[in-house]
């Protein structure tokens, strides 16, 4: 055949320049594509081989990646199963070319600064992004000539026969001036590994292989180790330590999905490791902002997911309406789900031991997601102060013997530091109630979830009244004071509380004489409105206290005895200073004050 000339399509605009501009910020992306078709050209030739359409050898089928710097080009060679003339014509000039303009005329009003739209496959024609000319050099594995088409970024093109003896195809990009920096071979090579690096065809680049065609998650459980997964996961994220265990993902109704999940010691303070989920489409790295694909809580995850059905090709909001979307999400979700009830059913201990990470996972699971909590909530976890671990329901059993107050609701009894607390936790258990840690950002939704789902059980800080407030049993202790008496001990407290509420209670003898509680609604509430990073009228508020005078403690009757108003007020000082020590609360100033009052004191 001689040269022919032609024009791409009638009827339509140039559409080259548009490609030039449109993901500019993207531009990177067309190596992805034209890896991309030589992978699919190579994969049907072995399909047509397999099916014994073809009878010739196979050979090395290894796609090549070339950067000329001198001849300012860039190769990507493959032997996969070519093209004749007249499918050039058919799905260069036609199909292809119609598609990148249905894609652009679809996409052209989109912020090219949203990054979704790297994620779009503009197939063939991206490699205008880059090139000023692009030539095809490709020969069909059926027996017809070689052909080879040019284009300079007009809608002409050139076609003419050429020798070329292997079957398959050279994509020749002729790079623009403006594009220089895709001749450097560093950047190819990273372009390269950061799409390719799981393709499922070996692609060379200076004479090395850089990707792994099987990686796990293309392989059969049954066929993997351990050492596998954590290889990968090397693999994956060298800088980071191991993981605690993993799923495999493998579906194939209603959709198709394969990958594997990592699941990471996850950090108490949240902070959002650099490893992220790997989204990939048939081994092509598509993106790692999975935001809209993977349920908030999952992000916390680690590993791949790789989804034919996951559309790409549709905006952020259209693609969280997606009904596959969803799928894939509750999907996974479930799967998770089951893994972690399989942990805990096979080996609870290591389960617990693993809970600090587990833990912070599964309260974000339930804060977050509805359905999430429906099947987590079996293997909820409690631990107490003595380090035992219990499920919400064996907790309820363990304690509503005595922890249940006098409208039958079972108080779950909860410190937020035992270390500060260790006063309230002592006297709770000198009455032999429980108390659990509850010590992570999450602690205050998660209970918060909690009270709405559990039914008849209210959690309490084992500081945020006193006990027989806590656990209300509708027993009230006679008051031992009389009313002048009570007058008298609260104007001492009043005069040092400031604006704090000073309450004189009647208690137990044996509970702390002066103790300071935080109202628990008013705690939780600072405490969510810091977690949602909202600085509102309580967040900024200095913490407002309740002073409880235990009037039946035989401390307070002492005070009373005591002679003189300056010695009474003196003693009530000390009193309220170690309520304030034993809430961590005295510091500076105060604090040196109360230890030099207290050497005096001795001293006398
Ligand atoms: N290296 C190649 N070898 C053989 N055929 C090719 C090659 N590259 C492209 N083609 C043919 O050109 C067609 C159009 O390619 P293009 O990349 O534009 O679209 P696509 O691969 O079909 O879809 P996508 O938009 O997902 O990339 C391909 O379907 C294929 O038939």
């Amino acid at each position: 055949m001689s040269t022919e000339k032609g024009t791409i399509s009638i009827n339509t605009e140039n559409i080259f320049p548009i490609i030039k501009k449109f993901l500019y910020s993207d531009n990177e992306i067309f190596l992805r594509e034209l890896v991309s078709n030589a992978v699919d050209a190579t994969q049907k030739i072995k399909k047509l081989s397999a099916m014994g359409k073809y009878d010739g050898e196979l050979g090395d089928l290894k796609i090549n990646v070339a950067v000329d710097k001198e001849a300012k080009t860039i190769t990507i060679s493959d032997k996969g199963l070519g093209m004749t003339a007249d499918e050039v014509k058919k799905y260069i000039n036609q199909i292809a070319f119609s598609g990148a303009k249905d894609f652009l005329d679809k996409y052209k009003d989109v912020d090219d600064k949203n990054p979704i739209i790297g994620q779009f496959g503009l197939g063939f024609y991206s490699a205008y992004m880059v090139a000023k000319e692009v030539e095809i050099h490709t020969k069909s594995y059926q027996d017809e000539p070689a052909v080879k088409w040019t284009c300079d970024g007009t809608t002409e093109y050139a076609l003419e026969d050429i020798e070329k003896a292997e079957r398959g195809t050279d994509i020749i990009l002729h790079i623009a001036e403006d594009s220089e920096e895709f001749l450097e071979e560093a950047k190819i090579e990273q372009i390269l590994t950061k799409y390719g690096k799981f393709l499922p065809v070996e692609i060379e680049f200076k004479e090395n292989v850089i990707n792994n065609p099987t990686p796990i998650w293309v392989k059969s459980p049954s066929d993997l180790k351990d050492e596998d997964y954590l290889a990968f996961y090397k693999e994956l994220y060298p800088m980071s330590e191991d993981p605690l265990f993993w799923i495999h993902l493998n579906v194939d109704y209603p959709f198709n999905l394969t990958g594997v999940l990592y699941f990471p010691k996850i950090k108490q303070d949240f902070q959002l490791s650099r490893e992220k989920i790997q989204l990939y489409s048939r081994q092509v790295f598509i993106t790692d902002d999975v935001k809209d694909i993977v349920p908030e809580f999952l992000q916390l995850l680690h590993g791949v997911i790789d989804s034919p059905d996951i559309p790409l090709n549709v905006s952020r909001s259209y693609l969280q309406a997606d009904g596959n979307v969803r799928k894939i999400n509750s999907h996974i979700t479930k799967k998770v789900a089951d893994k972690l009830s399989e942990l805990f059913k096979e080996d609870r201990k290591a389960f617990e031991e693993k809970w600090d990470s587990i833990g912070l996972f599964v309260k974000y699971g339930i804060i977050s997601d509805e359905k999430f909590y429906d099947r987590a909530k079996d293997f909820i976890l409690f631990k107490n102060t003595e380090g035992e671990y219990f499920t919400p329901e064996d907790y309820k059993t363990k304690v509503e013997a005595l922890q249940k107050d006098k409208d039958e609701n079972t108080v779950v009894l909860y410190t937020s530091h035992p270390e500060k607390q260790d006063s309230y936790i002592k006297a709770a258990k000198k009455r032999e109630y429980d108390v659990i840690v509850l010590d992570d950002v999450l602690d205050s939704h998660f209970i918060n979830t909690l009270e709405q789902k559990l039914e008849k059980v209210t959690f309490k800080r084992v500081d945020g009244d006193s006990l027989d407030k806590l656990i209300d049993k509708g027993l009230n202790e006679e008051s031992v004071l009389s009313d002048k008496e009570k007058e008298k001990v609260e104007g001492l407290f009043k005069e040092l509380a400031g604006n704090n509420v000073v309450e004189i209670k009647a208690l137990s003898s044996d509970d702390a004489p002066v103790s300071i509680v935080l109202p628990e609604f008013m705690r939780r509430w600072t405490d969510m409105s810091r977690i949602n990073g909202q600085s509102n009228m309580f967040g900024e508020m200095p913490t407002m206290y309740n002073l409880v005078v235990n009037g039946n403690s035989p401390v307070i009757a002492k005070m009373l005895k005591l002679r003189g108003e300056e010695k009474r007020q003196t003693y009530a000082k000390q009193l309220y200073d170690l309520a304030l020590l034993s809430q961590g609360m005295l510091s500076g100033g105060n604090l040196t004050d109360f230890v030099n009052r207290t050497f005096e004191e001795m001293a006398e």
